[in-house]
């Protein structure tokens, strides 16, 4: 606070934070006066892993940049002659200021709605989820859209008040909308099996249109459709694709590495789009969009499985309040034709998508005090796993390595595909495989079992349960 106050003054404080409204006022309101922003923040994972955000007019910083500041501060730190709890009190009393960034940037995402439902200036305040008026006098039929929304405790509460609200939704039976940082009713990630379950579970007992839930800073999200389909993963891709291809055919949709192929088909085949898919982390494939855009190949949406999605028309900020804004303008869209359309919308989008019947992922740890990395780090280790995988890999017939593929090795074989990478943060090889049936599942993680179990620094538990399942 103290570093922030010296450098950056006046320093000015949003509550309720969620990781991107700032960036977006910055972009559309505030331009030359914030510049660096921090948000101390959770993210997906359990609270013990709670930490800090940095952005600049860029965008998010990475892991690099975050060392240094570390570094630096840490520094400065110790060399200050004024770091008494006294006088960081003092310098903080004098400038911060608090800012309801918040109404700003929620109505921006009402009239965004409002705009797709026909209104061009989106000033009007008509509640578009509702059936237009003449519906409600002619037949006497009306009904509120019902939309429930799980914010697992963290931030994205707002979006019942500031946002559906506003819009003329039902939102009864949301759930976990007050901020608790120790997260008491699930793991706020929209990839995480109870949070969708409790979601699932919501719309279900709400009878509701649609579920909408966010991990604890908004950067990710995820829908169900009102029968209790899940919209998260590779079907929330295939459907954000879907509506991104209707506003801009043929373009590139950038992803994660470990999308599915049936992604590709349905992104290449039936949407007409092209699929590049890149490497894991939401920065990675935001910054590959950017970077094609600057090529000349045309993408205008970077998402990831774990539910990070990206617009081109949203400056590129990875924003699930936006991604949700993105489906709910769709179904404004649908409803001023057709005063009974529902969730129904959304799911038809992807029907053609092919799923696996089989999808998991596996994650083994490397020990890092194991005697077997000779004193290298565990990335070292784990590249020379890989490296051994591949060449294993090469000697087999009825399984082959991908020909494009952007991090760790993806193989192909027995109808699915497998890929082991190197965590973006921890001393882990993630294993996704993917296979028609549990048998075909069990060949692909046997290949890996058989190449990396002479790794004695790999805990293999895991791989290994899953194969004797
Ligand atoms: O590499 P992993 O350990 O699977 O983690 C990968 C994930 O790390 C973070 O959570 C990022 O926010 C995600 O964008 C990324 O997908």
């Amino acid at each position: 606070m103290r570093g922030m106050l010296e450098s950056f003054c006046p320093l000015e404080n949003g509550d309720d934070s969620c990781c991107h409204f700032l960036l977006h006022l910055q972009d559309f309101h505030w331009q030359a006066k914030i510049l660096p922003l921090f948000f101390c923040t959770a993210s997906h994972l359990p609270y013990n892993r709670n930490g800090f955000k940095f952005f600049t007019s860029d965008g998010g910083l990475n892991k690099a940049n975050i060392k240094d500041i570390l570094e630096r501060a840490s520094r400065i730190y110790e060399e200050s002659e004024h770091g008494s709890i006294q006088e960081l009190e003092e310098a903080s009393r004098g400038v911060v200021t608090n800012v309801d960034y918040m109404s700003i940037y929620a109505s921006d995402l009402v009239q965004a709605v409002r705009k797709s439902a026909g209104n061009k200036d989106g000033n009007v305040p008509v509640a578009f989820f509702r059936p237009l008026l003449f519906v409600l006098i002619s037949t006497n039929r009306w009904k509120g859209m019902h939309i429930v929304v799980d914010a697992g405790n963290g931030a994205g509460g707002f979006f019942v008040d500031k946002v559906l609200r506003p819009l003329g939704a039902v939102t009864t039976g949301s759930q976990f909308l007050e901020p608790d940082g120790l997260f008491p009713n699930h793991i706020p990630n929209p990839e995480d099996k109870n949070a969708m379950k409790a979601i699932t579970q919501a719309v279900l007992d709400n009878k509701a249109d649609l579920g909408i839930i966010f991990d604890t800073d908004v950067d990710r999200s995820a829908a169900v459709d009102s029968s209790g389909r899940e919209l998260n993963r590779n079907r929330l891709i295939a459907l954000m694709a879907a509506i991104v291809l209707e506003e801009h055919p043929g373009t590139t949709i950038v992803t994660d590495s470990v999308t599915s192929d049936g992604l590709t088909t349905f992104i290449e085949n039936k949407l007409g789009g092209k699929h590049h898919r890149f490497k894991r982390g939401y920065k990675n494939v935001i910054d590959e969009a950017i970077r094609l855009n600057s090529i000349g190949e045309e993408s205008h949406l970077a998402m990831e499985t774990s539910g990070h999605g990206a617009l081109k028309e949203n400056h590129w900020l990875d924003d699930g309040a936006y991604l949700m804004v993105k489906l709910l303008n769709k179904l404004a869209a649908a409803r001023t034709q057709n005063s009974s359309a529902g969730s129904e919308v959304l799911t038809n989008l992807v029907e053609g998508l092919k799923e696996a019947a089989v999808a998991v992922e596996v994650r083994l740890k490397i020990d890092q005090s194991h005697a077997d990395l000779k004193g290298g780090s565990f990335r070292d280790y784990g590249e020379s796993v890989l490296k051994h995988l591949e060449n294993v890999i090469n000697s087999y017939s009825n399984v082959h390595i991908a020909p494009k593929n952007y991090e760790g090795i993806r193989v192909s074989g027995y109808g699915g595909w497998f890929l082991l990478r190197l965590s973006l943060h921890d001393p882990v090889l993630p294993l996704n495989i993917e296979a028609p049936n549990n048998d075909d599942a069990t060949k692909l993680g046997l290949a890996v079992l058989a190449a990396v179990s002479e790794f004695p620094a790999l805990d293999v538990t895991a791989l290994k349960k899953f194969v004797q399942e």
